[in-house]
């Protein structure tokens, strides 16, 4: 996207034109434009640098720490005795050969606005080891949802919105509500006074109910595990929530962009900080052209060893370097004092801590009670021996909230028809899927099921909503307890008051990176921790910022058109 496209983007809607535009911003950026390969300024750099946590943020962050500050001693801690967080790739031998089952995250999406992560993986030189979904495969194309009792294939492009697709999906009845699409326009803007609410209660207002719960809410059980009558749509759903506070109407604003025939690519409004991450992985990275070539007609990838190949190797690359340290089975805290002009920041580390340990600069990666809570999530990974245990081919299924219990009484969220998603993992044929349990339903719980529990509830799901009646060969359950932050309503107003008492205390010193702050997403933590180098290099570091300044800073968006950013997956 080049700048004069940014900035000649008028639209007809006379309210879009108060927005304000990116031209300051961008000059600025203009002048001053980062080098892709950049070292750190000589003689300013934190001697000590500890990273808190071991899961991908943390590492990335080690990563690129490690290539901002060359001579800087970095110190990576983990209460756990691996590294990797909740991406686990585990290989299980079968009959004829072995399966891989991934108990986390298991993909990742190409697309500019994840170049990041491409760049790493291109620089870990783990090219060789990707496997690509094609956009044109069937586990690209066919998404379904469940509803009321059956599944029902979710059109997977603008062109697939058909009369006899929307017939077919208004018989289940989860087309409920849809007229209001027509109607949103006409519909009261948000009263003043409302400064944040419920997903459910945002689509509720703005369309219907029924979307909310029978389409909305199968989206964010397959993304958060979560409950769209608790998430915050300002944090979720923002770009459509700016354009209700810009225009009054979500529907207004997307038309009035789209039927703007000067402008070529869709304008919305975008956070400040967005804009200029975007424009920075857009001047700074050259991916492989083949690789790039590849990743462009993809819908995902990940690796033939699993996404875990990827937590591995960062792994590798920084056990490494002779000036980090990784210390396993350690966890660490920052001690609850107020830092001096010039630090440093004191660490109590290890099981018992005893004397606490100065560093420089510390980067925090573990969950903060005050910001979100979390849920829990049971992964049960099942593999047939036959190749044909499903009739319907394609990604899997999202299960919404309004489903009837009776149809769902294991509170299941979701299931992966892995074997059909990945191709090139496993050494024998068979069938492998994913069936998600719990999240958001299991709110408040002391306990959970256990692994006999979980793999008799996976076979039950599968059972009634996919007919199948197969003994699996083998099973894995894990349960990931407190896996994923839930961004609740008022999220973005407490973030900003944790960043401003951070700031207030540690003076820049203590910096934070991860999917409670980022994005749950690899690609949300990946880039964080990209940014954190490029923010704290040279004297950056000294400065009194705490790494949150896209909330901090993010009240007033800017128009700037999507182009070089893949549009984000509707259905998941
Ligand atoms: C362990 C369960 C997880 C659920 N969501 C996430 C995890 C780790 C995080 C997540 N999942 C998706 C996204 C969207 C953006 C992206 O980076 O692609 C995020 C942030 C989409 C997604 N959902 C499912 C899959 C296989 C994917 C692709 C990305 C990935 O591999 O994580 C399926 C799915 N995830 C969850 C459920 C309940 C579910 C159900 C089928 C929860």
């Amino acid at each position: 996207m080049s700048h004069a496209t940014l900035l000649s983007s008028p639209l007809k809607l006379r309210q879009l034109r108060q927005i304000p535009r990116l031209g300051p911003l961008l000059a600025l950026q203009c002048a001053d434009r980062p080098r892709r390969n950049y070292v750190a300024a000589a003689n300013s750099h934190p001697a000590k640098i500890a990273v808190l946590g071991g899961g991908v943020s943390g590492l990335a962050s080690a990563y690129y720490l490690a290539k901002a500050f060359p001579k800087s001693r970095i110190t990576l801690f983990e209460k756990q005795k691996e590294l990797g967080g909740w991406i686990k790739s585990k290989r299980v031998e079968v009959e004829g050969g072995d399966v891989l089952f991934e108990t986390g995250p298991r993909s990742l999406r190409p697309g500019m606005w994840t170049w990041c992560t491409a760049e790493l993986v291109e620089e870990l030189g783990l090219i060789s080891s990707v496997l690509y979904t094609p956009k044109e495969s069937p586990a690209a194309k066919n998404r379904y949802i469940y509803y009321p009792d059956r599944l029902n294939q979710l059109p997977s492009s603008l062109d697939q919105i058909t009369v006899s697709a929307l017939a077919g999906l208004s018989t289940s009845g989860i087309l409920g509500g849809i007229w209001s699409l027509f109607w949103e326009p006409l519909t009261p803007g948000r009263p003043a006074q409302l400064k944040d609410e419920s997903i459910g209660s945002f689509i509720s207002r703005r369309f219907d109910k029924r979307i909310a719960n029978n389409l909305a809410s199968a989206v964010f059980h397959g993304i958060y595990a979560g409950d769209i009558w608790q998430l915050s749509a300002k944090t979720l759903l923002s770009t459509a929530w700016k354009l209700e506070g810009f225009l009054g109407s979500v529907l207004k604003g997307y038309m009035g962009a789209q039927m703007d025939t000067r402008v070529e690519n869709t304008v919305i409004p975008w956070n400040p900080y967005d804009v200029k991450v975007m424009q920075m992985i857009k001047n700074e990275i050259v991916l492989q052209e083949e690789f790039r070539a590849e990743l462009s007609i993809s819908s995902t990838y990940t690796f033939k060893g699993g996404l875990q190949q990827l937590t591995k190797e960062l792994e590798v690359t920084l056990r490494e370097n002779d000036r980090v340290e990784i210390r396993t089975d350690c966890p660490a805290q920052i001690a609850d004092e107020p830092v001096a002009q010039d630090g440093p920041v004191r660490l109590l580390t290890g099981a018992t801590p005893s004397t606490p340990e100065p560093f420089d600069l510390v980067i925090s990666t573990l969950p903060q009670t005050s910001l979100t809570p979390y849920v829990t999530v049971m992964v049960v990974n099942l593999y047939y021996t036959s190749p044909t245990v499903l009739s319907q081919t394609g990604f899997g299924y999202l299960i919404p909230q309004s489903i009837p219990f009776e149809q769902n009484p294991e509170r299941a969220l979701g299931v992966i028809f892995d074997s059909e998603a990945v191709q090139g993992q496993d050494s024998a044929p068979g069938t492998k899927l994913t069936v998600m349990l719990g999240g958001h339903w299991w709110d408040g719980w002391q306990g959970y099921p256990d692994e006999s529990e979980g793999v008799e509830m996976a076979k039950s799901v599968v059972r009634r909503h996919l007919g199948i009646e197969d003994t699996p060969e083998t099973y894995l359950v894990t349960l990931s307890k407190d896996c994923i932050p839930q961004f609740t309503v008022g999220y973005e107003q407490r973030l900003k008051e944790f960043a401003d008492e951070m700031v207030a205390k540690y003076r820049g010193r203590v910096r934070f990176v991860g999917n409670q702050v980022n994005g749950v997403g690899v690609n949300d933590c990946v880039r964080a921790a990209w940014m954190l180098g490029r923010e704290v290099q040279g004297q950056g570091w000294r400065e009194k910022s705490c790494g949150l300044e896209r909330v901090a800073n993010g009240d007033n968006w800017l128009l700037a058109t999507a182009e070089g950013v893949e549009a984000r997956p509707s259905f998941r």
